[in-house]
């Protein structure tokens, strides 16, 4: 590799705490095929929570590449850091934590030793980046069931039993899922109704599952808006362990819409979860901003727009 194919200035942000528990083992062979994408790649270990955040911030402006060893958790504090600086730094995710659904959606190889050598390759784009409220949000902003399943998760479930623990709190808090009243105003109009989850997704993976949306896109400036009634919950279930669709035969339970921006209320204050993190409340006032920061990335799945009428054209292309 010649000078021209390198960073001047690397920074690894490291998260131990992420994952289960395996990071450190492999942070030699990983920080090895980094240090050859940069002139000098710096190393820092995350102390605490909010860490990431705030070494994005301070050091951020000073990097050329930030790669960021961590789950979800911790590239949701990365973006939260590196969102407001003026020239941001391009962000490398390499996925080690549990579900690590923002790197699947990037096209991030998932193994550790791959997505590190997918680095190498430099392929850049800009990604669109959700805020709500005051904070950023990389992969998904949501209230109701999401956010309970984030609650029911257990620390200790998740770090001897890893993505399957999501299973475990998904079913607890299906069982137990609590309608709540809510009032949204997107740039389509108001409505108003009950529902057991408000799931507005810029990714397409959740929990390590891919969301049933075929127009799902980190590049279209829009996020995908699920409002789910009580009766859309069986649907749910067989997304989650069979990937059935969700907008097919449940269309009255699950409305869907894709918007850039809304408003949402709700009777009583509910916690919101962004990114599997929970640290604000409800009423949220949420937005997109298109193509807002540099990612390193691999190979997308490609997303049809309009799996129907795709269908539809290539048929009578055949006829
Ligand atoms: N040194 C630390 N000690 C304790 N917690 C930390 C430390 N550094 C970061 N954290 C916190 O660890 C939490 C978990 O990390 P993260 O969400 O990245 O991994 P994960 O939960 O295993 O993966 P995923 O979110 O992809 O399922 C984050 O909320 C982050 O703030």
């Amino acid at each position: 590799m010649d000078m021209d194919e390198t960073w001047k200035n690397g920074l690894l942000i490291y998260n131990g705490h992420a994952g289960q528990g395996e990071l450190r083992e492999r942070l030699g062979q990983i920080s090895g095929i980094l240090a050859e994408t940069c002139d000098r790649l710096s190393l820092i270990a995350t102390k605490e929570p909010g860490d990431t955040e705030r070494i994005c911030r301070e050091e951020g402006e000073m990097a050329d590449v930030v790669f960021v060893l961590g789950g979800d958790g911790t590239v949701h504090e990365a973006v939260n850091g590196c969102a407001d600086l003026d020239s941001p730094p391009v962000l490398g995710i390499l996925p080690g934590g549990t579900c690590n659904d923002f790197s699947r959606a990037l096209g991030i190889p998932q193994p550790l030793d791959k997505a590190a050598a997918a680095m190498a390759s430099r392929k850049v784009d800009l990604i669109d980046i959700g805020r709500m409220n005051d904070r950023w949000f990389s992969n998904f902003m949501g209230i109701g069931l999401i956010a309970e399943v984030s609650e029911n998760q257990d620390a200790k479930l998740k770090q001897s039993m890893g993505r399957l623990s999501y299973y475990v709190s998904t079913f607890k808090t299906l069982s137990q899922a609590r309608p709540f009243h809510y009032q949204l105003e997107t740039d389509q109009g108001r409505q108003e109704g009950e529902a057991v989850m408000i799931l507005a997704a810029n990714g397409f993976s959740l929990g390590a599952v891919q969301i049933p949306s075929p127009s799902i896109s980190l590049e279209d400036g829009l996020l995908d808006l699920f409002i789910v009634r009580e009766a859309g919950l069986s649907s749910i279930r067989h997304w989650f362990t069979q990937g059935a669709s969700l907008l097919d035969e449940s269309q009255e339970d699950i409305v869907y819409l894709q918007t850039s921006e809304f408003t949402l209320q709700t009777e009583h204050g509910m916690a919101i979860d962004m990114d599997g993190e929970m640290y604000r409340f409800t009423p949220a006032d949420v937005s997109v901003k298109k193509k807002k920061l540099p990612f390193l990335t691999g190979t997308r799945p490609v997303r049809r727009e309009q799996p129907a009428q795709d269908e539809e054209d290539h048929k009578s292309a055949q006829q």
